[in-house]
């Protein structure tokens, strides 16, 4: 996926919700500060379903997919996951194992944080009910992803978020992610991309290409009903 600069032309309508935006810079920056940082290339794995948490991976660069596989093997996409977001942390509080997987979709740089640490910095700035509300705003985010309602909206606000976290008008995602995420067949997929080149939306091998941000953005604004 290209990584050069892409405006995000009209501004988000959902208030931001990543850790960054509920604890704040301050807050971030210290958390930050205390790590150490990692660059990884696409295509990674970053943080392995079922195995205990012993580190958080802050997200300074680049995008990363949370895929959770059920016991029969199939996979779902139960987020993207860009710059200001926290991950690793349910295994490292809850003290069981780790709920999916991460896998890195772009080049990104992590800090990592051991989750001693990780336990001590939430004490020490008072975390707990932030990372509450965090908690709260990822179960609204899969829920309005997967919960039905019409699918071309869905489809939409799920590209403009990923388009705006990666800053990117090329998408590395494949039309089978999509699928998992908005729990719709490969061939909605691919019919609903062909609705969505009115919006220059373009959908190419393993890469979606949006040429018109703001147009998007305006099915995405839409009532999905
Ligand atoms: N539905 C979800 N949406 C976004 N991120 C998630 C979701 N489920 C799990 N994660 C993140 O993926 C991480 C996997 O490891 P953990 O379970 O330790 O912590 C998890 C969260 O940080």
């Amino acid at each position: 996926m290209s990584d050069f600069p892409y405006s995000s032309v009209g501004a988000s309508e959902t208030p931001g919700e990543t850790l960054r935006d509920l604890a704040g810079e301050a807050v971030w920056d210290d958390l930050v500060r205390q790590s150490y940082e990692r660059w990884h290339p696409p295509g990674v794995l970053l943080l392995q379903q079922g195995e205990p948490g012993t580190l958080v991976l802050a997200v300074l660069r680049g995008v990363a997919k949370v895929v959770r596989t059920s016991r029969s093997g199939a996979p779902t996409l139960l987020a993207f996951r860009g710059p200001g977001e926290l991950l690793g942390e349910v295994a490292v509080r809850g003290g069981g194992v780790r709920l999916a997987s991460v896998e890195t979709l772009t080049r990104c740089k992590v800090a990592v944080m051991m989750a001693p640490e990780f336990t001590r910095f939430v004490d020490a700035h008072e975390l707990s009910p932030v990372l509450e509300r965090y908690a709260l705003a990822r179960l609204r985010e899969s829920t309005q992803a997967r919960g039905g309602g019409d699918v071309l909206h869905r489809l939409a606000v799920t590209l403009v978020k990923f388009a705006d976290i990666s800053r990117a008008r090329e998408l590395a995602v494949t039309h089978d992610e999509l699928a998992q995420h908005l729990r719709v067949s490969r061939n909605t997929i691919t019919r609903l991309l062909r609705e969505l080149e009115s919006c220059q939306v373009w959908a190419r091998r393993k890469r979606i290409v949006i040429d018109d941000l703001p147009a998007l953005r305006r099915v995405a604004n839409s009532d999905g009903g």
